[in-house]
C-alpha cells in the first residue's frame, strides 16, 4: 500500500502539488487523471523518490519513506515506468531484461518477461531501439515485471500506441494488479483508464478535485476539469 498524505512539491520555489492525499492499495489499479500541467508526472516523481516533497508524508506499507532516495524505494519494490519508455535502445531485448535480473536468476527473469509478453520471446536478440513503439513499451513493462514490484508507477504507457497493443498492455496491468501489486496509472486515454481502474483521482492545478470509484465520476466533472473550468 502506497499512501501519499498531504504532499506538496514543486520546482525551484514554484509550487505544483498542493496537499495531495492519495492511496494506492494492493491488488488495485488507481488512475490519476487531469489536464496538461495538473501535476500528474510530478506526483509520480515524488512517489518514486526522484523529487523531494516540500510538505506531507509518504508511507509504504505503513513505513514512513518521505524523502528517501529513489534507490531505497526501488529496494522496497517501487518501480517507475517513465513516459517515453524506460528501455536501453542500443542493447538487445535479452540484455535489457537481464539488467533487471537478480544474480543467479537470469533464466527466471527471461522466462517471466516472455510470460508477460510472448512476442518478446521471438525478439530476444533484437536491438531494443529497432522494435516498434508498442514492443518497446512491452519491454519496459516486462523489465518492471521481472523485479516482482509491489508498487508500479506508470506514466502514459499507452501514448501513441495502436488500440490493439493498448488492449494487451491494459490486460497485462490488470494481471499485475491481480498478483497483488499496487498500480498508479497516469493516463491520457480517460475512457480506458476508467475501465481499467478500481479507483480514480482527478488532479486539478495540483490539488485533488475528485477521489472515488470510476462509476461515481460523472462525465461533466471530467469535462470541467479538462477544460480548466471551476
Ligand atoms: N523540471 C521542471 N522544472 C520546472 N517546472 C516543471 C518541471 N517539470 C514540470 N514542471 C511544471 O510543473 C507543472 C506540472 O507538470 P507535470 O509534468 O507534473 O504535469 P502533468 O499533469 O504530468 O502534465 P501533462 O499531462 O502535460 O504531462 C507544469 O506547470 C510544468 O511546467
Amino acid at each position: 500500500m502506497l499512501l501519499l498524505d498531504g504532499i506538496s512539491a514543486g520546482y525551484g520555489g514554484v509550487t505544483v502539488l498542493r496537499g495531495v492525499t492519495l492511496a494506492v492499495p494492493p491488488s488495485s489499479v488507481v488512475a490519476l487523471l487531469g489536464p496538461n500541467g495538473a501535476g500528474k508526472t510530478t506526483l509520480l516523481r515524488v512517489a518514486s523518490g526522484l523529487l523531494r516533497p516540500t510538505g506531507g508524508r509518504m508511507l509504504l506499507n505503513g513505513e514512513d519513506v518521505t524523502r528517501r532516495p529513489p534507490q531505497d524505494l526501488v529496494a522496497r519494490g517501487v518501480c517507475h515506468v517513465p513516459e517515453g519508455r524506460g528501455v536501453f535502445p542500443t542493447m538487445t531485448v535479452r540484455d535489457n531484461v537481464l539488467l533487471q535480473a537478480r544474480p543467479g536468476q537470469e533464466a527466471d527473469a527471461l522466462e517471466r518477461a516472455v510470460a508477460a509478453f510472448p512476442r518478446l520471446g521471438q525478439r530476444m536478440n533484437q536491438v531494443a531501439g529497432t522494435m516498434s513503439g508498442g514492443e518497446q513499451q512491452m519491454l519496459a513493462l516486462a523489465r518492471a515485471y521481472v523485479q516482482s514490484p509491489s508498487v508500479v508507477l506508470l506514466d502514459e504507457v499507452s501514448m501513441g500506441l495502436a488500440p490493439k497493443i493498448v488492449d494487451e498492455i491494459f490486460e497485462f496491468l490488470r494481471m499485475l494488479a491481480g498478483q497483488g501489486a499496487s498500480l498508479l496509472l497516469v493516463e491520457q486515454y480517460v475512457t480506458r483508464a476508467l475501465e481499467a481502474a478500481d479507483y480514480v483521482y482527478l488532479l486539478d492545478r495540483g490539488a485533488v478535485s475528485f477521489a472515488g470509484e470510476p462509476g461515481e465520476l460523472d462525465s461533466a466533472a471530467i469535462f470541467a476539469s479538462y477544460l480548466g473550468a471551476q
